[in-house]
């Protein structure tokens, strides 16, 4: 039974609504799956450039399948964020076929966001002043006021998050540690039941229970509803059963994209933390890509480059 989110209480897994066990999950028969063949994301031929010259991503081609808890690792600095935001739709880059997101292009398509299909999670909730840093939210909210302010929510998943997150609804936001402040954040983000979902690192400030807790329902919200998530992390304990797949970026280039149980570095290494860790000590550099308006044989200028339509982040802006 669901406690009232103010009553003190030891942290329990809680359950999912409709499964009382929350630990057993569903055959994968059950899980219901998309036409035969067809991906969730989609990315095929994308190049993206924060400035005029130097493209982070080109010719860059990634599939995501239905149902999939997908790892996106790389060093710092590979395009991670850059790649998660832009199947937010959070960039525009290139036509509509370029980023599909459920069959649906991610920037133009902005229903996607809208009605809760496509869950992105990712900058925390505070804001960057450049003589002093992160500073945390400056207004005086209670986590109440946040959580209930959500429109069109099943209060039996907003109760069971609230549990889950262990979340104490009189918290004040301005007051509240940073891990308090993320559990608020990532209840807001998950009380939708997204069909896709975007994690850039948020179990960062977590406590173990906390994120082992949040990894146990993000697997059950796969294996239950068909859930799709995708997950940037440098934090690997516990993930070599969590993940389906795992996609390695370096330098804006997909290395690797694989099933989990097909990657054979994980028998032969004690964990993935080890298996990642050599791989990027070994990482040389990759040759410079082609610029982005490149008048090379690879890529044409186009009329369309001097367009304000043309890919860019300022795009961002509108979102
Ligand atoms: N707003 C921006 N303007 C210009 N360049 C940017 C911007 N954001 C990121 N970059 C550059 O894009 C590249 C990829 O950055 P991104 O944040 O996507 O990497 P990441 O893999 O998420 O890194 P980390 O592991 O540190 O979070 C970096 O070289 C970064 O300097």
């Amino acid at each position: 039974m669901i406690q009232s989110p103010w009553h003190h209480h030891t942290r329990q897994t809680p359950s999912l609504p409709n499964n009382p066990t929350f630990k057993k999950s569903k055959p994968p028969n059950q899980i219901p799956t998309m036409e035969e063949g067809s991906h969730t994301i989609q990315v095929s031929g994308m190049q993206f450039s924060y400035d005029a010259t130097s493209p982070i991503f080109f010719d860059f081609n990634l599939n995501v399948s239905p149902g999939s808890r997908c790892l996106l690792v790389g060093a710092n600095g590979s395009g991670k964020t850059t790649l998660l935001r832009i199947l937010a739709g959070k960039h525009m880059v290139g036509g509509r076929d370029v980023v599909r997101v459920l069959n649906r292009s991610a920037f133009h398509d902005t229903g996607l966001l809208c009605n809760g299909d496509l869950a992105y999670l990712g900058e925390s909730w505070s804001k960057t002043v450049s003589s002093a840093g992160d500073l945390p939210l400056q207004g005086d909210f209670s986590a109440e006021h946040m959580i209930f302010g959500v429109e069109g929510v099943d209060p039996v998943r907003r109760d069971m998050l609230i549990e889950l997150l262990d979340i104490n609804l009189e918290w004040r936001m301005h007051k509240v540690s940073d891990g308090q402040r993320r559990r608020v954040q990532i209840c807001m983000g998950l009380l939708h039941p997204y069909k896709v979902l975007l994690l850039d690192e948020v179990t960062v400030d977590l406590d173990v229970v906390a994120r082992m807790d949040l990894l146990e329902f993000f697997r059950e919200e796969c294996e239950q509803r068909g859930a799709t998530i995708v997950y940037a992390t440098h934090i690997f304990d516990g993930l070599e059963t969590w993940a389906t797949d795992l996609v390695y970026v370096q330098d804006g280039t997909l290395r690797k994209s694989e099933k989990m149980a097909e990657l054979n570095e994980l028998n032969h290494n004690p964990n993935l933390l080890s298996v990642v860790e050599s791989w990027l000590r070994s990482e040389t550099k990759i040759e410079k890509k082609q610029p982005i308006n490149s008048q090379s044989p690879l890529k044409t200028s186009s009329p369309f480059d001097a367009s304000p339509f043309r890919s860019t982040r300022h795009m961002a802006y509108y979102r």
